[in-house]
């Protein structure tokens, strides 16, 4: 328990801190709770923040039932056909009783819905089942739920967790986990690719370069929209060693922290990269990326942000997820503009992208 003795010394607050500090008085009393409640005006706020807040005490039990609707393998196969409950025990390796709670938990998240006595999906479940690598993040999730099991040992970084063991950058992940971590990048990959897509006119550059570009599927999806472009990708050896050889894509082996990035492209990208990085280490590839382009050469960074499209939870779902990796942090919009221009880069423009959630696109021009 906190002693918050030593912090009880009256100190001088500002008018809006003592507004602050009167208002969270009167909404943390059980009168006031009993007022707001009883008041028409005020009920439907009161009501919506609680349950919001029953919300953020449920989150990871939702977050379970969707892993156990995507583990038990009952998300494919109600995306294909209706089961009754008695079939989705036995694929799901469950006695019935466990199936229904199972899927009564998911029809009330609307992940599936019973029709005539047979399951389907829900709305929710069908985006889910139609999304690219939502599933796979799902699974992924079991290793960053298992370091959140003690957030603040986590916070405290007291030993190695999962997610830094699997994906140790600075030491230098091996092959095996360099391929894990691929795989999950390039089955997330479309959605992310879409945004960029969307956002910004690949089609009017000659080459391009996407760094940390992992297996390629980024630059797959930008080819297949701009056929003109040129391709090159930069990445850890280790990466570079598990692709398969394309005949329209250049692979570069090397460090962004310590190699210098090859020249003759007046297109970067920077897909996901920037956030796994400290700051420190976010400067040295941002110069590394201005080095190598001419003036006028452009650095598109495509990553969901700190804000996600006006909501601020990417604090607290990527803050959690960078501090898990033991690397980097999410940004806002504004940070990445001030860092670039701090890499010599001299103008930055936002390009809006369909699913800000999911990533948001700065344009910075060298
Ligand atoms: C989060 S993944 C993103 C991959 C891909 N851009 C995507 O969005 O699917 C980060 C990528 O950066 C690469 N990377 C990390 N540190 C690197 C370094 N120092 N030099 C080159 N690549 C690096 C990783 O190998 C990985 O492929």
């Amino acid at each position: 328990m906190l002693d918050t003795r030593r912090f009880a010394q009256r100190r001088q607050h500002g008018l809006r801190l003592r507004w602050l500090l009167f208002r969270n008085r009167l909404i943390a009393s059980p009168a006031f709770q009993r007022w707001a409640l009883g008041n028409p005006l005020t009920r439907m706020k009161t009501r919506r923040h609680a349950r919001a807040l029953f919300d953020l005490t449920a989150g990871f039990v939702y977050s379970q039932v969707a892993t156990a609707l995507v583990e038990s393998g009952l998300l494919d196969v109600l995306a294909a056909e209706p089961l009754a409950t008695s079939d989705a025990a036995m694929l799901a390796g469950l006695d019935e009783a466990a199936a229904r709670t199972l899927l009564t938990a998911a029809a009330s998240l609307d992940l599936t819905e019973m029709q005539d006595g047979l399951w389907t999906l829900g709305e929710r479940g069908a985006a889910l089942a139609g999304t690219p690598g939502l599933g796979d993040m799902i699974r992924h999730h079991r290793l960053f739920y298992a370091d959140l099991a003690d957030p603040l040992a986590m916070l405290r970084r007291e030993g190695p967790t999962r997610l830094s063991s699997l994906w140790d950058y600075a030491a230098g992940a091996g092959a095996e986990e360099a391929a894990t971590y691929s795989r999950l990048m390039t089955a997330t990959q479309p959605l992310v690719a879409a945004q960029a897509i969307a956002a910004f006119p690949f089609a009017r550059h000659r080459a391009l370069l996407d760094i940390g570009g992992g297996q390629g599927a980024f630059l797959r999806a930008v080819g297949d929209a701009a056929p003109g472009l040129r391709l090159g990708l930069f990445d850890r050896p280790e990466v570079i060693a598990t692709l398969a050889p394309s005949a329209n894509i250049t692979v570069h082996a090397g460090s962004f922290l310590a190699d210098p990035l090859p020249r003759g492209y007046d297109l970067h990208t920077l897909v996901r990269v920037l956030h796994d990085h400290d700051d420190a280490a976010a400067m040295t590839l941002l110069r590394a990326s201005r080095a190598a382009l001419a003036p006028g050469g452009k650095l598109v960074i495509v990553e969901p942000m700190a804000t996600l499209g006006g909501a601020p939870e990417g604090h607290a779902y990527f803050g959690f997820y960078l501090a898990a990796m033991g690397s980097g942090r999410p940004r806002e919009m504004a940070e990445i503009k001030a860092m670039a221009a701090a890499a010599g880069f001299i103008s930055a423009k936002e390009r809006s992208t369909p699913l800000p959630l999911v990533a948001r696109c700065l344009e910075v021009r060298a």
